[in-house]
């Protein structure tokens, strides 16, 4: 197997990384924490996924920060081309493989458990084993050494394919204890078949057989002959039985007629008793009979009529003559009664009248005193009219000798307010004039009294203005005088006012004295005329109250001619009542003569129905007679047919056969029941006889069972043995070539040293002798020997591949990590020469992690890892072998 390239994303500190790989040994190299060792690890990875990771998780390789890595694998193998890719993501907090795909030459396989299980079937190993032998991770160069012999042994024999023996060997084993299973079985059978078929045949099934079918015979003869027997009493009893059958019908007959007989007699007497009771009845009838005709000859005498056949004649008049006078009664009373009516009419309108006369006096009376008041009223309005007048009178002469006349006195008083008002006017105008000429007499006075003109306020000197002053001291005597004049007249003037509106005063009062007389005279005719309408008045109420006396009294006369009238009808009705009451009486005389003929009749149609009858239950005795005697004949013939003896032996033959049949039956049913016993004994011998057949068949059918198990099981014992010879055999060879290989690998890379050999025992425990022949254990040996001798036996194991067993395929690429870390330089040498020669023995490749000159000196091939410091990103880098240019370095 080869590894051509892989191609990384994410993947822990690789961003994204792509590396072709060739054959032969390649030297991985850079600095601590580069990125070596997870190239190795990604190629690991690729191959079996979580397998791979030991105790680390999915979400370990995923770069810190990203949420995918993927990985792609190309490799080669027996030929073949073949590709692996792997992705991992990161979801919340789970990290799963969400593609997992292998490319082969002829199909693809998806899944990471199908995947992982080609791998480990086309490189013969799973990822324990790869780590074991193909790749030695840093720090465990020593793990072959450390694991336990048991360990060992499994993982070489897995490597070398011996573990397939031993599982060969093992189902051998589980086959062969399946099928001693089955033989135990079958044994088993064998035995249980020969202790019921002993047990059968100690049973003398065929004597007991013989003896039970001549039992059978024996009880079928016997129930034979009970049955014949059985048929015999059987018939007797039937005849016995009919013979008493017979003579209880003769019984019942006898028994019936005596009924009968009974019966007959009894009616014939109730019969005879009918006929005496209906003569009896006939009797009576006929003296009712007789005192009903008696009783009608007593009425029609009393209403004296002779022939009873004219009655009828007689009653249709009756009633005729009857409704006549019902009618006229009827007449009368309607007259009586409206006569009555009218008569009380009258005297309501007398009544009425009475009382409308008497309510019009009343009245009258009323008006009488109303006259007498309205008459005294005038008289006091006639007087009251006079005093007015009288008044007038007086106000009137007030202006007899007045300025005015009456009726001027209000405009007189007018004129003279209009005229005093002027006055009022110019008397204010003077006084006004006046008090002006004052101040300025007064001014003119102070001025002249300096010596100014008093005009225009210069010196007196020079203009003699004095003459002015003169003036107005006469102007203002003069309106002096005015105003006195101008109040005298004013004063006058007032006196004169006074006395107008005196005079007003009176017309004004005149005019309301006139209102007052005229309102007076009004009322006075007024009430003049109401007098004059109520004596008018007065006179008809007395003239109304007359008439209707005079009506009443004819009203009351109307009245007393009814109540005459009334009288006579009454006298008429007592006359009618009468005759209506005999005609009553002859009706009823008449009715029961009818009645009583009714009956008569009735009574002759009775006495006639029980002649009749009398006769007919007369035949009919005769009848019941004649039957009676028939079956008295007939009864003691049948007395005399029953025959006592023959009944006894009867009822003799009866009982002894039906005891003898009850016998019988018991005792054949104890025989059939004791048959069936026998039956079915001979039935289950019968069965037991076939069964023992059946089971001699089985038993020869387990016999040649028995030998074919017995050879199978010991085929598989045969073939457990031999797997597990092979394996022992196998392993003791694997064991002798490994010591020889391990040895040889050994002595080359440790020519010179204190080491004789080593000895690998048949559990692959390992002891290595020193030159004087001390025994070592591995774990005694120095660090750097450890390794060494871990090398040399991985080598020796990849020898053993190589050379191998049968069938085994091109071994995959040897991985190291930092194998140099516990070796010397001369050690380091002998490193090479060891890889180198496993390059010669056929591994296609080899990959290295170093960075010691020695080894890159070795490489075919050399890839370079640095880191970018910035972003801390690893990146591969393939570079040709230039040993010269690296030593430099
Ligand atoms: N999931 C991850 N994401 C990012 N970086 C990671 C992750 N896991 C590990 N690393 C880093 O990868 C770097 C490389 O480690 P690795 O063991 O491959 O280095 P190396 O070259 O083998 O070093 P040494 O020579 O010391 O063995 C380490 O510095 C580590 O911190
Ligand atoms: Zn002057």
């Amino acid at each position: 197997m080869r590894v051509t390239d892989v191609t990384l994303e994410n993947f822990k500190c690789y961003e994204d990384a792509e590396l072709d790989l060739s054959t032969g040994i390649t030297v991985v190299h850079g600095v601590n924490g580069s990125g070596k060792s997870t190239l190795l690890e990604a190629i690991f990875f690729a191959l079996y996924g979580s397998r791979a990771l030991d105790d680390r998780t999915l979400s370990d390789v995923v770069t810190t920060g990203a949420t995918s890595t993927a990985v792609e694998l190309g490799f080669t193998h027996d030929g073949e081309r073949y590709r692996i890719e792997r992705r991992v993501t990161r979801r919340d907090e789970r990290t799963s493989t969400t593609k997992c795909v292998l490319e082969g030459p002829d199909d693809q396989i998806e899944g990471a458990r199908d995947v992982r299980a080609f791998v480990a079937s086309l490189l013969r190993m799973d990822a324990t084993a790869f780590v074991n032998c193909a790749y030695v991770r840093q720090g465990e160069v020593n793990k072959l050494i450390h694991a336990s012999p048991a360990d060992r042994q499994d993982m070489i024999d897995d490597l070398l394919q011996l573990g397939a023996l031993e599982t060969y060997r093992e189902r051998a084993s589980e086959a062969r204890l399946g099928v001693k299973d089955v033989l135990d079985e079958v044994r088993g059978q064998a035995t249980t078949l020969d202790e019921q078929i002993e047990a059968k045949r100690e049973k003398n099934l065929h004597d007991r057989l013989n003896e039970l079918e001549t039992e059978r015979a024996e009880i079928d003869e016997a129930i034979d002959r009970y049955e014949s027997q059985r048929e015999t009493a059987v018939e007797t009893r039937d005849a016995a039985e009919a013979v008493l059958e017979t003579h209880e019908e003769v019984r019942a007959e006898i028994d019936e007629l005596t009924a009968e007989i009974e019966t007959l007699r009894e009616k014939i007497r109730e019969t005879a008793s009918d006929r005496e009771a209906a003569t009896d009845d006939i009797a009576d009838l006929e003296s009712t009979r007789r005192e009903l005709t008696e009783r009608r000859s007593t009425v029609l005498e009393r209403v004296s009529i002779d022939d009873e056949s004219t009655v009828a004649a007689r009653l249709d008049a009756l009633a005729d003559r009857e409704t006549e006078i019902r009618d006229e009664l009827e007449d009368v009373r309607v007259a009586i009664s409206e006569a009555q009516s009218a008569a009380e009419r009258h005297r309501e309108t007398a009544s009425t009248l009475e009382s409308d006369a008497e309510a019009a006096r009343e009245r009258a009376e009323e008006l009488k005193t109303s006259i007498t008041d309205a008459r005294q009223t005038i008289d006091e309005r006639e007087s009251a009219l006079a005093d007015l007048d009288e008044e007038i009178e007086v106000e009137r002469a007030r202006f007899d000798d007045a300025p005015v006349d009456f009726g001027d006195a209000a405009d007189h008083v007018e004129t003279l307010r209009s005229r005093a008002d002027e006055l009022d006017e110019q008397v204010a105008d003077v006084r006004a004039e006046r008090t002006a000429l004052v101040a300025a007499i007064e001014d003119a006075e102070a001025l002249l009294a300096e010596g100014q003109c008093p005009e225009c306020g210069q010196p007196v000197d020079d203009a003699p203005h004095v003459t002015g002053l003169e003036d107005k001291r006469a102007e203002k005597a003069a309106l002096d005088d005015r105003l006195s004049a101008l109040r005298e007249e004013r004063a006058d003037l007032e006196e004169r006012i006074d006395r107008a509106e005196a005079l007003h005063e009176a017309e004004r009062r005149v005019e309301r004295l006139r209102d007052n007389r005229e309102t007076t005279a009004q009322l006075l005719a007024e009430k003049r005329e109401t007098v004059g309408e109520k004596e008018e008045q007065y006179e008809d109420l007395l003239a109304e109250a007359a008439d209707a006396e005079s009506e009443a009294d004819t009203a009351h006369d109307r009245a007393a001619d009814l109540d005459s009238d009334i009288d006579d009808l009454r006298d008429r009705l007592g006359d009618l009542n009468g005759t209506q009451a005999d005609l009553r009486e002859e009706r009823t005389a008449l009715e029961t003569a009818q009645d009583c003929t009714e009956q008569i009749e009735a009574c002759d149609r009775q006495i006639e129905t029980l002649r009749e009858r009398r006769a007919d239950w007369e035949t009919m005795n005769d009848e019941r007679r004649t039957q009676l005697s028939a079956a008295r004949d007939r009864r003691d013939e049948l007395r005399d047919s029953v025959d006592e003896d023959r009944l006894e032996t009867a009822r003799d033959d009866l009982e002894r056969a039906d005891s003898y049949i009850e016998q019988v039956d018991e005792t054949l049913s104890d025989r059939r029941e004791r048959r069936s016993e026998v039956q079915s004994a001979i039935g289950a011998v019968e069965n037991e006889l076939e069964e023992l057949e059946s089971l001699e068949a089985r038993r020869a059918a387990v016999a040649d069972r028995l030998t074919a198990v017995e050879s199978v099981y010991e085929d598989a014992e045969t073939l457990q043995e031999t797997y597990g010879t092979l394996r022992t055999d196998l392993r003791q060879r694997n064991v002798e070539t490994l010591e020889r290989l391990v040895n040889e690998t050994f002595d080359l890379l440790y020519q010179n040293d204190t080491y004789a050999g080593i000895d690998l025992d048949g559990s692959y425990r390992l002891t290595v002798y020193q030159k004087d022949g001390d025994p070592l254990d591995p774990d005694q040996l120095s660090g750097g020997e450890r390794a060494i001798f871990n090398l040399s036996l991985r080598c020796a194991i990849y020898r053993l591949l190589a050379e191998g067993v049968d069938g085994s395929g091109p071994l995959p690429p040897l991985i190291l990590d930092e194998p140099t870390v516990f070796l010397d330089a001369g050690h380091v040498g002998q490193l090479v020469t060891l890889v180198e020669t496993m390059r010669d023995l056929g591994v296609e490749q080899i990959l290295l992690v170093s960075h010691d000159e020695e080894l890159v000196g070795a490489a075919d091939e050399l890839v370079h890892v640095t880191t970018d410091p910035t972003t801390n990103r690893s990146a591969v880098e393939r570079r040709k072998t230039d040993l010269a240019r690296i030593l430099a370095e």
